[in-house]
């Protein structure tokens, strides 16, 4: 069996959960510690064989503890090693103290160490307990040895890095290996504290996987685990109803190529069938590149009423290039009724920036039928006090821009969030530099109109696009345009 360990995330506070209940399941919380600095100090022999010294830069916290364990096994392995500690090292409590008392060896002040070259760095000062914004004594330490050419191997994460969001607290380490214990944090994986973490490892420090999935579960990495069981069963043979039918709807004549590119990735993804819905005026320019998408024409709100008479046509693409926000307002209005189900994606969302809850009133109920695809700026036009409160993460930002909406919300960006109602969420991590293109966004709605319109449900229909839009962008490698891209996603069936 898979274990669950490679795609948890837990928070800090998860953390510390966990750390409670390994100790009152009578796990020695100093035997954790004594691995965790075992693992560290392996990690620093193995990577950096070359080192002339060792220096191990330890908090006042747990994480220092870690630090002291380092320290102790790399002089038992004979390297050179200095010790350098933020704070009085008598101060240290718990585990940590015991940690300081087994290493027996001298210790200088943080401020006293100054990089020079054969150095390597283990930055055993901050982990799961940063709770504030660093001292300026502390930048000015991290800054100097981002600025040197010593490289830095991270304990738990790169000190500075808050392991809940992210976020850089005042400077961090631009570490070139991270040694976390168990499982990843968010903190790892949300940007900036993804660039800044160098390459991951997870060691096991020995927590039963019971104990971490308890405290754990609703956030994680996303991959196919996560949503693999939901996918459609490829029969083959399956009549193309039985595959859904997509509609997406075309922007005007000087805006069609976003509609088209969302109809032909859903296409291309899997859905029986797709018609892409035009004004008149825009039809000879569709028609002029389209064969497999089907063309209707669409002027209106007649003309989509009479539409959805066909009780088949259950899943629409509202937005890639589709300018008119009053007509964005009305169409979604009339998709909402009945069981329908909605991507609304570029100026779909910005439609609603005025009154966002007329657009959420308009899925309020039951399960979640409406699929938001923001990058940050349209997030703010709907969320504008969620954009603004610089406290949350990108995964909490995400959870309760869903709940408000009752939709599933993918926040886009290098570290996309795809977020649930019930509070479940998953990070992105596959997608590659280059996705980034024109077009790149309208292939991503077009894929998770595909599948919501083969009976996905609507959280795993869109972590499932976002992953396999992210290796498609891998397989259409560096230089893709949104055209490569489509034609990718063929190709990366066969590993869902
Ligand atoms: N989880 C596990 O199973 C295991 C975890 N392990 C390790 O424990 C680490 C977590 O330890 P931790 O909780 O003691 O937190 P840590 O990061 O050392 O920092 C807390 C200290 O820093 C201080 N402080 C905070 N912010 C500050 C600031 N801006 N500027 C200055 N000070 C600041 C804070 O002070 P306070 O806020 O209390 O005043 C407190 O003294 C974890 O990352 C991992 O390495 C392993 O041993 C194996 C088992
Ligand atoms: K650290």
């Amino acid at each position: 069996m898979q274990s669950h360990k490679e795609t948890l995330l837990l928070t800090p506070e998860n953390m510390g959960q966990v750390d409670r209940a390994a100790a009152a399941s009578g796990l020695s919380s100093y035997g954790l510690m004594e691995r965790a600095g075992q693992a560290v100090a392996a990690c620093a022999l193995r990577r950096f064989p070359g080192a002339l010294r060792f220096v191990i830069l330890c908090g006042p916290g747990n994480n220092g503890g870690d630090g002291y364990v380092v320290a102790r096994a790399l002089r038992a392995a004979g390297t050179e090693i200095a010790v350098h500690a933020l704070g009085e090292p008598a101060a240290l409590r718990g585990d940590a103290a015991t940690a300081f008392a087994q290493f027996t060896g001298s210790v200088a002040p943080l401020a006293d160490y100054h990089p020079r070259s054969g150095d390597v760095v283990v930055d055993a000062l901050f982990g799961a307990g940063l709770g504030r914004n660093l001292a300026a004594d502390v930048i000015a330490t991290i800054e100097a040895i981002n600025e040197s050419a010593v490289p830095v191997l991270a304990v738990d994460l790169p000190s500075g890095i808050d392991g809940r969001t992210g976020a850089v607290r005042g400077a961090a380490f631009q570490a070139a290996a991270t040694v976390t214990f168990m499982c990843r944090k968010p903190g790892h994986l949300l940007l900036p504290g993804r660039m800044m973490t160098g390459d991951l490892e997870i060691f096991d420090i020995g927590i039963p996987e019971r104990i971490l999935l308890a405290q754990g579960g609703k956030i994680g990495v996303n991959a196919p685990a996560a949503w693999r069981h939901v996918l459609p069963v490829k029969t083959g043979a399956g009549h193309k109803y039985v595959r859904g039918h997509l509609a997406v709807f075309s922007g005007p004549a000087t805006a069609t190529g976003a509609g088209r590119l969302s109809a032909m990735a859903g296409l291309r993804a899997g859905a029986g069938l797709v018609t892409l819905l035009s004004p008149t005026a825009a039809l000879s320019a569709n028609a002029a590149h389209l064969t497999a998408v089907m063309l209707k024409v669409v002027n209106g709100d007649g003309d989509l009423s009479a539409l959805l008479e066909d009780v088949r046509l259950k899943t629409f693409v509202l937005g890639p290039g589709f300018g008119d926000g009053e007509r964005a307002r009305r169409y979604a209005d009339l998709i909402a009724s009945g069981e329908r189900r909605l991507v609304l994606d570029a100026d779909g969302i910005t439609a609603f920036r005025d009154d966002p809850q007329m657009l959420f009133d308009l899925f309020a109920e039951g399960e979640p039928r409406l699929v938001l695809t923001p990058h940050d700026g349209e997030f703010a036009r709907l969320f504008p006090d969620l954009a603004e409160d610089s406290t949350l993460s990108k995964i909490e930002r995400g959870q309760k821009a869903a709940a408000r909406s009752n939709g599933v919300v993918i926040l886009k960006g290098a570290d996309t969030v795809i977020a649930a109602p019930d509070g479940r969420a998953l990070v992105n991590e596959n997608a590659p530099p280059w996705l980034a293109t024109a077009g790149s966004g309208d292939v991503l709605a077009g894929l998770v109109g595909a599948h919501l319109a083969q009976g996905m449900p609507a959280f795993e229909a869109a972590a499932s696009a976002v992953w396999r839009h992210g290796e498609a962008g891998r397989t259409a490698g560096e230089g893709l345009t949104a055209e490569t891209l489509i034609d990718a996603l063929g190709g990366v069936d066969h590993i869902m």
